[in-house]
């Protein structure tokens, strides 16, 4: 089977109908190209100027006329500024603590000068039952209100303090890191006869840091050397650390995979994923709250957004903070991409060092990315065109990172119409010891507009099961991926793929509670009040994860967007003529059920910004949300109709 057009009419039932134009297509493709961390640090690659993933400064390469063309379904140019207090107060002195700068740090030590700007503390909700639905965009928004509950300001504190209200921070943690500075600071402040103090909930203070260091890598180094013994390369290194000219790789494919060196592959951990959920790695829109938000509906398998080598060996805070793990994610991987050997199997072995053989239950390298910029440098996509370089980086990075298991993502190939995953996958699964395999059956020229093929993931299995049993390898968990987007999908494509499990991209940013409909074996036609109830615990995950001070609020807020630019593009499956929806189908403009259930189906990013308002807050001038699409941008024809 090859790929075919992907997109129909939604089978929506006349009555919800508003009008019989379906809705413009949306562009994933422009989704999964933008890379940007919305909270001001990794920005598109097209906005960074860190040279993070592209040429070195003062050799950026021209975008050619086909890239810009790819690239108009999405707001170019989005920039997110930090949102700050008026007045700020010294981070130290906010929790607590003494400043070492004293009179000369430049934020204010004067906490009751700093409380009486503050704005007053915001009310969390603890469910949605007491929340007032705004209205669609085009009726006056209503004031916000405090709910009934809250009372009014306390004689003798600051009027920014409200006691009653209740920080999530604080109820996970048993303190918050934001101190004076949060925005739910009446949660954890008591009145002492001297003014204020913080409070802690000793029993459930649990700290969790990871920090960038250097490390000696030995495993590397000795890979390395055995690498360039084997190519005739042999170069005398007497520190433990690698010149930028000895971790690039030799850019011709050389077919000879490994040198000859042991391989002890048999100590690994496997991986037993046999029955189990997977989430695809989501760069941007899958980062912690909302992994965490997955696992809440039933996601077994979750994977952090991919990170570069090259960033997580510079120490880069944005990059190491991606791999940060929540607690109730059960069996948690990173995803590297890189294409240098050194590199890749360095990053390898300080993670493996960092995390312990405990902290990270596999580590996936990346080759199915096809931003532009990742691929020029050999990395993502690329790499499925030079198997003999993947193979050195697998078997190096699987050295380095000792018990922990390495895995692989592709997709089918590069070009369109010349698929090559049949080929690499046995001979990966034969020569490199890794412990899983998941294939996206696209190829990196082919759009999200087609469906992927899933013919093909079947071919592919077969093959890699074909060479394990000829080679008495055990086997390994294989799994697809491409528009799952319901519990029959899902069971339809392990069928017809012959895999172990279906990884789940765009179905789970759509509708997160798909991994509840795939275990339960049902469609879940999910009321309006439980999508609300949803946001609501990713704005509170969110606000543990980003912060509850303003700047983390308002990353939360961000995300929020970032994810209801996902959310409501789900038809209600009560709407719907034919069970069960589909990802790709377009639909008509529609209302639902009742007015909540309408809001949530909004195309306008206008109103994803006023339901955001019912968790966080009224938005604080001066802050904006640009969507990554245009389409929904305000103003746009489809976020009018
Ligand atoms: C917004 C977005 C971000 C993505 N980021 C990554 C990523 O960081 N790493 C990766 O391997 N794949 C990434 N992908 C691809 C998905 O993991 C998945 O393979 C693909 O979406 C196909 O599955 P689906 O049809 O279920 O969405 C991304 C896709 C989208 C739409």
């Amino acid at each position: 089977m090859t790929s075919r057009a992907a997109s129909g009419t939604a089978p929506i039932k006349a009555e919800y109908w508003i009008s019989a134009e379906p809705r413009a297509v949306v562009d994933d493709d422009s989704a999964e190209n933008a890379t940007n961390h919305v909270n001001g640090g990794r920005m598109d690659d097209r906005d960074r100027d860190d040279g993070r993933s592209g040429p070195p400064p003062g050799k950026r390469q021209r975008m050619s006329k086909e890239e810009k063309k790819k690239r108009s379904g999405a707001n170019k140019g989005r920039r997110f500024g930090k949102m700050r207090d008026e007045v700020e107060l010294c981070w130290k002195v906010a929790v607590g603590n003494v400043c070492d700068f004293g009179d000369g740090c430049r934020f204010t030590h004067n906490i009751t000068e700093y409380l009486e700007q503050k704005p007053r503390d915001l009310f969390f909700p603890q469910n949605c039952d007491s929340l007032s639905i705004p209205g669609i965009s085009s009726e006056e928004f209503m004031e916000e209100e405090e709910p009934a509950t809250v009372p009014a300001t306390v004689p003798g504190l600051p009027s920014s303090i409200n006691l009653s209200t209740r920080c999530p921070i604080f109820e996970e943690k048993g303190e918050c890191r934001h101190g004076f500075k949060c925005r739910y600071l009446g949660a954890h402040v008591k009145k002492t006869g001297s003014g204020l103090e913080p409070v802690k909930d000793d029993k459930k203070v649990a700290e969790r840091q990871v920090e960038a260091s250097e490390y000696p890598l030995p495993i590397t180094e000795a890979y390395l050397k055995e690498l360039q013994v084997s190519e005739g390369i042999i170069k005398e290194k007497s520190s433990n650390t690698f010149t930028e000219s000895e971790l690039v790789d030799d850019e011709s494919e050389v077919q000879k995979d490994t040198p000859d060196v042991p391989m002890r592959f048999s100590e690994k951990r496997r991986l037993n994923w046999k029955g189990l959920t997977y989430l695809a790695p989501l760069t941007t829109v899958g980062n912690l709250p909302f992994r965490q938000l997955c696992v809440s509906f039933g996601a077994d398998i979750t994977c952090g957004e991919m990170g570069l080598s090259t960033s997580f060996l510079q120490g880069s805070k944005e990059e190491w903070s991606l791999v940060r793990r929540h607690p109730s994610e059960r069996t948690f991987g990173v995803q590297l991409a890189g294409s240098k050997p050194g590199m890749l199997a360095s990053t390898a072995e300080t993670m493996a060092r960092e995390f312990g053989p405990q902290g990270v239950d596999f580590v996936d390298v990346n080759c199915g990315c096809p931003i532009d910029l990742v691929v020029r440098s050999g990395s993502g996509s690329a790499l499925l065109d030079t198997p003999g370089k993947l193979s050195k980086i697998l078997i190096g990075m699987n050295k380095a990172l000792g018990v922990i298991p390495l895995t692989v993502k592709l997709r089918t190939g590069v070009k369109e119409g010349r698929n090559t995953a049949h080929k690499l996958m046995p001979r990966l699964a034969s020569g490199t010891g890794i412990g899983a395999m998941t294939l996206h059956g696209r190829t990196r020229q082919q759009r999200y507009t087609k469906l992927a093929d899933w013919d093909y993931i079947r071919e592919c299995v077969d093959a890699v099961r074909a060479r394990e049993a000829e080679e008495d390898l055990r086997p390994i968990p294989i799994f697809g991926g491409g528009d799952c987007f319901s519990s029959q999908s899902y069971w339809e494509s392990v069928e017809r793929g012959g895999v172990d499990g279906v990884m789940i991209g765009r179905g789970a940013l759509i509708k997160p509670w798909i991994f509840t409909e795939i275990k339960e074996h049902r469609e879940w036609d999910i009321s309006a009040r439980e999508r609300l109830e949803l946001l609501r615990k990713y704005a509170e995950f969110g606000l543990n994860h980003f912060g509850s001070d303003t700047a983390g609020l308002n990353t939360t807020r961000r995300y929020l967007c970032e994810a209801m630019s996902f959310t409501h593009r789900y038809i209600p499956i009560g709407l719907l003529e034919v069970l069960p929806g589909k990802l790709n189908d377009r639909p008509p403009a529609f209302r639902g059920r009742d007015d909540l259930e309408t809001l949530l189906a909004s195309t306008d990013s206008r109103d994803w910004v006023r339901i955001s308002e019912m968790f966080l807050g009224k938005v604080p001038d001066g802050w904006s949300f640009t969507p990554k699409h245009k389409s929904n941008s305000y103003g746009s024809e489809e976020g009018q109709g």
